[in-house]
């Protein structure tokens, strides 16, 4: 038998990226990248129509230019014969959602509903669902609702429910004209194959789905808003269906756009994170994987349901049949990193860098390596997009202490490192003191190749050793994997995904090492940024939300008065 092949799409936040991988060793052997070519839409639609505070949309067409030009890419640089090719499978941020009509079309590319946001895809981080969201858990909290503690005692606003309601509250037209509401990655996979399959990750983690209870009841969702009472047996209707399952053969008329033969097996989709766990070889349980770029989410196996404060959830067979799949994030990670180079690193910083041939983020960080832990007399809270675990409040926001007239932008860079390492240590804590050893880290995502001494900090805030993914594109590796379970062992795939992970999934051979002397200071340092994650992100002092009132009654005169 010829050499067999998977392909893997992992779609990101700005992009997507394909992967063609051999099933013999996990070798990538071709990938591509295609930018949305409208990005995330915060500010206005294409059309103009401005959006609200907290918004990010995105475009659909988006995700299909990247099945256009990202697999014939990966076709011509391989060359490899697609009859060699038996799966695909593809990796989403998530919860990302949209309306779908009958036909399956998204609400917004119809003319006549597209000048409203909520006919448009809403991406994982639009966080105007948070008054939602707010009022789903106080309804949940009163009637005592069984499925809260496995979602850390809080639904987040990212997630499915919220996200429906808002759209009902403040577009009932779009509601009612909603044949059905569903996630990005599903909704990929129906355009890839024809067929519409609700994966049990996405279902899982962010719409409240639960192996044997099911959704949420009919009484809940009335006791939210009375419109909702079925919308699970309407709008989110369907089996929900495991990982590595196959959604169907890849349809007719994608097989023409991408070169690929019609038939092959598309397993159904799956969250980017989530995928990202089997490619790393991560099988077992005490093995932390994070998924690093603009967010972070951590991912960890154990062998029984446990409550775990903030976690974002606990899922059963989850990201690894047999397990409970645990998931934390926190939602800025590179964001709040890209916010300081873009928005306020002096002049001098970016001519220094281009005389020096690097780019600003590698500039800031070889200063930010001169300094030891605690040096720069300055810490920060990693709150820049609210906060996702434990705290669960998109409404907490940035804090950086300690600044005086000698602090220099490497020492604000080398803070807001240490910020987003001292969140994560919040949540290995959370979990290692819960029942969910965490024995060892294991980081994949862009962050990893990007920054080392960003690497470094994160071994020593939390003591543990780092593997670090030895893929390019990790999720769609794993993307690709369990396209290669959908077709199956008899042809040429695997029949499941622990025995493609233990074929294909692996790690750099060199480990980064926590420092003694370093986490010894961190120590200390943790201990200041707990005070403060406690006092600002606890209720003792509400300053960050009065904050943001302020700002939405100030920009609501503001705009009367332009009126
Ligand atoms: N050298 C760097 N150090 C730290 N962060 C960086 C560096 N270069 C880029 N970033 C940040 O990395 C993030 C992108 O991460 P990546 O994993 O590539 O994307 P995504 O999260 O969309 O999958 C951006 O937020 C960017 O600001
Ligand atoms: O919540 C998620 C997964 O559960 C999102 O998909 C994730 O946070 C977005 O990832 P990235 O920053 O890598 O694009």
């Amino acid at each position: 038998m010829n050499e067999k092949y998977a392909i893997g799409i992992d779609f990101g936040s700005e992009s997507g990226r394909a992967v063609l991988v051999s099933l013999k060793d996990g070798t990538e052997v071709a990938d591509h990248v295609t930018p949305y070519p409208h990005g995330v839409i915060t500010e206005h639609l294409p059309s103009g129509v401005e959006l609200g505070m907290e918004w990010a949309l995105q475009h659909p067409d988006d995700y299909i230019e990247v099945l256009r030009k990202s697999i014939p890419a990966i076709l011509k640089t391989s060359q490899v014969n697609p009859i060699d090719i038996i799966g695909l499978g593809i990796d989403f941020t998530a919860c990302t959602m949209l309306p779908i009509d009958k036909e399956g079309n998204p609400l917004c590319s119809d003319s006549q509903l597209a000048d409203n946001p909520h006919s448009w895809v809403k991406l994982w981080k639009h966080h105007a669902a948070q008054e939602e969201a707010t009022q789903l858990n106080e309804i949940a909290e009163q009637r005592g609702e069984r499925f809260l503690p496995r979602y850390g005692g809080k639904i987040s606003s990212e997630w499915m429910i919220a996200k429906i309601w808002q759209i009902l509250k403040e577009a009932p037209d779009i509601y009612e004209k909603a044949d059905q509401f569903v996630e990005a990655t599903d909704w990929v996979v129906s355009k890839l194959t024809n067929n519409l399959k609700r994966n049990s990750c996405t279902a899982g983690y962010k719409a409240i789905w639960h192996k044997q209870d099911g959704y949420p009841s009919e009484a809940f969702f009335e006791a939210l808003d009375p419109r909702l009472k079925d919308v699970v047996k309407t709008k989110l209707r369907g089996d929900v269906v495991p990982l590595g399952t196959a959604a169907g053969g890849l349809a007719p008329d994608i097989a023409r756009i991408t070169g690929l033969t019609p038939g092959i097996a598309v397993a159904v989709g799956n969250v980017d994170a989530h995928a990202a766990v089997p490619a790393m070889g991560v099988v077992s349980p005490g093995k932390m994987v994070m998924a690093m770029g603009t967010s972070i989410c951590h991912m960890l196996l154990g062998m029984e349901e446990r409550d775990v404060e903030g976690m974002c959830g606990v899922v059963e067979d989850g990201i690894i049949p047999g397990f409970y799949g645990y998931e934390a994030g926190q939602s800025a990670v590179g964001d709040i990193f890209a916010w300081f180079v873009d928005k306020a690193v002096p002049g001098y910083v970016y001519e220094d860098a281009k005389k020096a041939n690097m780019g600003v983020h590698q500039w800031l960080e070889k200063q930010a390596a001169n300094y030891k832990p605690g040096e720069t007399g300055i810490i920060a809270l990693d709150w820049w997009n609210g906060n996702r675990s434990v705290l669960v409040d998109t409404e907490l926001s940035g804090l950086l202490i300690g600044a005086t007239l000698q602090t220099k932008p490497e020492e604000i860079y080398r803070a807001l490192l240490e910020a987003t390492a001292f969140g994560t240590r919040k949540i290995v804590d959370a979990f290692h003191y819960n029942g969910v050893p965490v024995e060892e880290l294991y980081a994949c995502g862009g962050l990893p190749q990007k920054n080392r001494l960003l690497m470094q900090i994160y071994a020593d805030v939390t003591n543990r050793t780092i593997k670090v993914a030895d893929s390019k594109q990790t999720p769609a590796l794993g993307a690709a994997m369990f396209g290669a379970v959908a077709a199956g062992g008899d042809n040429g795939g695997f029949d499941s995904i622990v025995t493609a992970a233990d074929r294909m999934g692996r790690v750099k051979e060199e480990f980064i090492e926590p420092i003694p002397d370093n986490v010894q200071m961190y120590e200390k340092l943790y201990q200041e940024y707990s005070r403060l994650h406690e006092h600002f992100g606890r209720g003792e002092n509400n300053v960050m939300k009065r904050l943001k009132t302020i700002k939405a009654h100030a920009k609501s005169r503001v705009t009367m008065k332009t009126n």
